[in-house]
């Protein structure tokens, strides 16, 4: 295969969901002979079963395709799949990043959607050349035409020449290979200067160690190669590099231009993080790429097994998954209402769910997790800063000068209808309204700078509902800032339950409290006796509601008649049962930690 720089096309496919983006990518694997038919399994591209079922990417794939164009001349090019989540904003940063252009697929009876448009923003952020195709053209709903309009009007993308496709059919993908060719710029780089190269991805293989997606910006990597990651210092010989077709086939050398894998051999998948530089160790660059930052994990919740034997279990699980994983964290936390579990930090709330989903799925533990909380830093009277991870460790307000909290700058694209929706949603979550402009006839900027407490509820929901999914949001750290924060207690039956406090903003806390009483009536199921719910800050109470009694048994309606169905109600308890966990004497479900995320009705 070529390793000439003017042979080399780097991209993406973007997309809405379902305008067909696997299948197309499926077709090209197979149009240019890289995947036979036959070993053709549908959507070849994503690969964890959980990115399936969600049809979300978590991690950034690579594959390398041989195309012979009309002009006689073969081609490399590397198709870059990038993450589909704002938790992964940065990663999906970073792979745009070691593109040089993208294809931007629209469905030809749907038109522009919203992801179409926010998709098309962090391409154009990250100066890609882009090309419009419009798929499903076999459809006979298909409207190319009124499409190609949507594009140039929605997006100011010239779509004159847009290709016309078919996923299904393969109709129109030869043109779409031609177009990369021909539109797409082939990389910039100097092959004879030092070695640069972006890390984009990396994962730990349990067989060869940390391997890393890299694309080579300067110069050239090769096996036996002493490498050195910039930002993390470490420094490593270079076991394999090569490129997927997709299964990874080993090349001589990564050339300057050329997106590859690279094996590095080390344990720890925190030496090799994304969006670092690679250089060699000996005589390397001084100078890394620009845009390197660490991941820190932004959202910390509690894990705890609900059968206190899953503990051992529970923290394998967790030394498994951070070895492919630096922004997973954890510490042991002990709870008095939950027992013994682990405070864990992740990038954001999909990041959250996706981790706790494969410990139950992938290590067949039980699991309840606590409210999401964001760190704080706490500044004692006598001037010593602590960090809390967890409303738990927070000091007794009598030795507090003050509290300081994380806020992000948040971009907010949207067209100009949405700028009332999206001002009423910021503001209500403590946000400081910084500027806006006009990017274009159909598009607005938003800056804000929000809270990230505020930010890790549901806002990103919220957001997408309220501008009926228009909304691309991104955004970055910002520092931290004084609050009038304080710790919400929640009490049942008079006791405080620790995993059940939260903080919150002193103007906000007598709402937030209300809502939450009124919800976890909802959720707590009646016991045999009354429960009351109160909201409390230090001893003062602020909100409360009270589980009534049970009043008769599930059996009794059974009359002892149907044995089968009385077992069957019997094991459907059990099963309900499930999620559930003795706090003193009440059984309280799941969704009561998670009540104190919905904060609106
Ligand atoms: N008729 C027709 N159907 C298509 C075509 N391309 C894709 N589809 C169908 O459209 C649906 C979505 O296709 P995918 O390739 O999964 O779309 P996607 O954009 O990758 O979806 P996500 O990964 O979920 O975002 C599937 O049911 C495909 O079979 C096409 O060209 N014509």
């Amino acid at each position: 295969m070529t390793h000439e720089l003017s042979h080399i096309r780097n991209f993406s496919i973007i997309a809405h969901i379902d305008h067909g983006k696997s299948t197309l990518s499926d077709r090209i694997l197979e149009l240019t002979g890289t995947v036979a038919k036959r070993d053709m399994q549908a959507q070849l591209l994503d690969s964890m079963d959980i990115e399936r079922e969600r049809g979300i990417t978590i991690k950034s794939q690579a594959v390398r395709v041989s195309y012979t164009a009309d002009d006689g001349e073969t081609y490399q090019l590397n198709l870059i799949d990038t993450p589909g989540h704002v938790d992964f904003t940065y990663e999906v940063s970073r792979s745009l990043a070691a593109c040089d252009g993208a294809v931007l697929v629209v469905d030809a009876t749907q038109g522009v959607e919203a992801q179409t448009v926010a998709n098309a923003m962090l391409a154009m952020n990250a100066d890609l050349e882009i090309i419009p195709l419009i798929n499903k053209i076999d459809l006979p709903a298909a409207e190319p035409e009124r499409v190609k309009a949507e594009i140039e009007d929605g997006l100011a993308i010239p779509a004159d020449d847009a290709v016309l496709a078919s996923g299904k059919t393969g109709e129109g993908v030869h043109d779409l290979l031609e177009a990369v060719v021909y539109n797409i710029p082939a990389p910039e780089g100097d092959g004879a200067a030092p070695l640069r190269a972006l890390i984009f991805d990396s994962y730990f293989d349990a067989y060869r160690g940390v391997v890393a997606l890299i694309r080579v910006v300067d110069g050239h990597i090769k096996k036996g190669d002493k490498i050195r990651m910039m930002a993390t210092g470490t420094e490593t010989l270079v076991e394999e590099v090569g490129a997927r077709h997709p299964q990874e086939v080993p090349e001589e050398a990564l050339y300057v231009g050329e997106v590859g894998y690279l094996v590095t051999g080390l344990k720890d998948v925190s030496q090799v993080k994304v969006g670092d530089t690679i250089t060699v160790a000996d005589g390397g660059v001084n100078e890394p790429l620009p845009g390197y930052r660490e991941a820190k994990p932004m959202v910390f919740t509690g894990l705890f097994p609900i059968d206190g034997d899953q503990y051992e279990p529970l923290k394998e699980a967790l030394e498994k998954l951070s070895l492919n994983d630096p922004a997973l964290v954890w510490e042991p936390e002990t709870s008095h209402a939950l027992g013994f579990g682990f405070r864990v930090g992740f990038l954001g709330l999909l990041h959250m769910e996706v981790i706790k989903e494969r410990l139950e799925r992938e290590f067949g533990l039980d699991l309840l997790a606590t409210a999401p909380s964001v760190e704080y830093h706490v500044y004692l009277k006598g001037g010593e800063m602590v960090s809390l991870h967890s409303p738990q460790e927070m000091p007794d307000p009598g030795s507090i000068d003050h509290v300081e909290e994380p806020y992000l700058k948040a971009k907010i694209l949207i067209p100009p209808d949405y700028v009332g929706a999206v001002m009423d949603l910021a503001v209500g979550r403590r946000g400081n309204f910084v500027t806006m402009n006009y990017l274009s006839q159909t598009t607005v900027e938003m800056l804000w700078e929000i809270p990230l407490s505020e930010l890790i509820l549901d806002f990103f929901d919220k957001l997408k509902s309220n501008t009926k999914g228009y909304a691309s949001l991104d955004y970055e750290m910002d520092g931290y800032k004084p609050s009038q924060l304080v710790k919400l207690d929640i009490l049942l039956s008079g006791k405080p339950i620790d995993a059940l406090s939260f903080i919150v903003h002193k103007d906000k806390a007598y709402d937030r409290g209300r809502v939450l009483c009124d919800k976890l009536k909802e959720i707590i199921p009646r016991q045999m006796f009354e429960v009351p719910i109160q909201a409390a800050i230090g001893g003062r109470v602020l909100a409360r509601q009270t589980v009534k009694a049970k009043r008769k048994d599930v059996l009794a309606k059974c009359y002892g008649g149907d044995i089968t169905r009385k077992r069957k109600l019997l094991e459907k308890q059990k099963a309900g049962k499930k999620r559930m966990k003795a706090i003193g004497n009440v059984e309280v479900p799941q969704e009561a930690f998670m009540a104190i995320l919905k904060v609106d009705e």
